[in-house]
């Protein structure tokens, strides 16, 4: 692999001749792959998948491949991530009931084990600026069907102007020059130039100055890149101690990461030790920097924040409540599924806008003027007397154990219902049901009296 002479000259000053020829020598080995299950799903370990390789510092993360036709992936079942990008997620500490914000999110692989951590208790919000990775974000968070994540397609200033001193914990996964990307997708190396990385430096200030408005007095703050350049790492991290009242928290080593690198940053501070690195010929995976901080400002200094918050006129919404007769046709539905605890009294706060039934993740009012792609559970959509259940509330139900749930015979029947195409089934079941195959729920369908399975997978999935 031909690396920018400039990048080869600055690791060999920075590493050494010894340590700079290894890191050299694994960008061109092979790259490491993982997945993580979602545990947040019916007997989420019923895959078909080897679990014999766990990857060490997280709970669900193991080494091996998986395809995207897998009824797995369809179902929200399994996640496809390089094993070093599972640190950032299992740095924050994430405990549920918390608030948490991943604000450069797409396409999701740390959102969805925040999402986990959480167990549908709490909230997270996930942003991505950028429109159409924003769409992947949802989808893929979707399909890991929890219930209390808000996806949002905004910029970090436009966001921090709705929510002051409002998070727990806020991931910043930063868009950076991607060094840590070279080996598994080497097209990455033709952004790279000592100029990039300062551009990209420049960006990570502007996106944390805004991260750090969304942080309460007391919140947690993880910084992680995909990149090996001290510009964009531990001189980021030496710049928020600098400007912010945050403390570095000692991240734990484990096998095959490395400290924090202190002097490779003009201040030299020595907590700098405490954030980790992940080296490609170390053997985990990826490149990945990862810094844990937490808020030490005094409360009242950030309550005041909140108090210079002007209430400006507010759009009229289009949100309303249900009426009753709309509640019972909605219920006529849902009851013949089991639903997770979290939806349970569902009709208490349960919204509809031009027909689309949700139960809020947060209050829409707070969320009012910016880009939701989604907010909490879409349950479905009223038309008229009629009401037809999401695709998201399939992979919500996924979580539980199912009666009204059609399990597709064999792998031709799954390769048509994922093409749009209707099913002949042999079954007792009416109406609306859930359609799995190899018990991992992927979708509803409907089953009439000539035992047709009518395809309702989403067109925009469609394979
Ligand atoms: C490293 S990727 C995030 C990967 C993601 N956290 C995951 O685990 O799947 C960085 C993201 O930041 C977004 N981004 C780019 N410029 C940005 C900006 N100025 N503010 C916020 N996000 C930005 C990119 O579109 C990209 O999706």
């Amino acid at each position: 692999m031909s690396l920018p002479v400039e990048f080869i000259k600055k690791y060999q000053n920075l590493l050494g001749e010894e340590e700079s020829n290894k890191f050299f020598a694994a960008i061109d080995s092979s790259s490491k792959k993982g997945f993580r299950l979602n545990p947040l799903k019916n007997n989420y370990h019923d895959v078909q998948y080897s679990l014999a390789d766990p990857i060490e510092f997280t709970s669900d993360g193991y080494y091996g491949g998986i395809s995207g036709r897998d009824s797995e992936w369809t179902s929200g079942y399994v996640y496809s991530q390089d094993p070093s990008a599972m640190y950032p997620a299992v740095a924050l500490n994430v405990k549920p009931g918390e608030k948490v914000l991943d604000l450069c999110a797409a396409p999701g692989g740390k959102s969805t084990a925040l999402a986990s951590f959480l167990e549908n208790k709490g909230l997270l919000v996930a942003n991505e600026i950028s429109k159409s990775r924003a769409k992947d974000l949802r989808e893929n968070l979707e399909r890991w069907g929890a219930t209390n994540v808000v996806v949002t397609n905004e910029s970090p200033e436009r966001l921090s102007k709705k929510l002051p001193n409002f998070f727990d914990k806020i991931l910043v996964d930063a868009p950076c020059s991607g060094e840590g990307m070279f080996r598994k997708d080497p097209a990455a190396m033709q952004y790279w130039s000592p100029e990039y990385v300062l551009t990209c430096q420049a960006r990570q200030k502007e996106i944390l100055t805004q991260a750090m408005k969304m942080l309460k007095a007391d919140g947690e703050l993880v910084y992680s890149t995909c990149t090996y350049s001290p510009e964009e790492d531990e001189e980021i991290v030496a710049w928020l101690v600098e400007n912010y009242h945050l403390k570095i928290e000692p991240l734990k080593l484990y096998p095959g990461m490395s400290m924090g690198k202190s002097d490779w940053s003009k201040s030299n501070l020595p907590e700098l030790k405490d954030t980790v690195r992940l080296w490609f010929q170390n053997g985990v995976g990826e490149g990945q920097f990862v810094a844990h901080l937490r808020n030490t400002e005094a409360v009242e200094d950030a309550s005041s924040k909140v108090k210079k918050r002007k209430k400006k006129h507010q759009k009229k919404s289009s949100i309303t409540r249900l009426t009753k007769d709309e509640i019972t046709t909605v219920a006529k539905v849902l009851d013949n599924f089991v639903l997770p605890d979290s939806l349970e009294n569902w009709q208490k706060t349960v919204l509809q806008s031009n027909g689309h039934v949700f139960v809020p993740a947060v209050d829409p009012e707070l969320l009012n003027e910016l880009h939701i792609l989604n907010n909490g559970v879409e349950l479905g959509l009223l038309k008229k007397k009629r009401f037809e259940p999401s695709h998201q509330l399939a992979e919500v139900l996924g979580q539980k154990e199912q009666k009204q749930l059609l399990n597709l015979k064999n792998e031709t029947d799954y390769e048509h219902y994922l093409h749009g195409e209707t099913i002949k089934v042999n079954s007792e079941l009416r109406g609306f049901v859930l359609v799995a195959y190899q018990n991992h729920i992927f979708s509803f369908g409907k089953i009439g009296n000539d035992q047709i399975l009518k395809n309702f997978y989403p067109k925009g999935l469609r394979k």
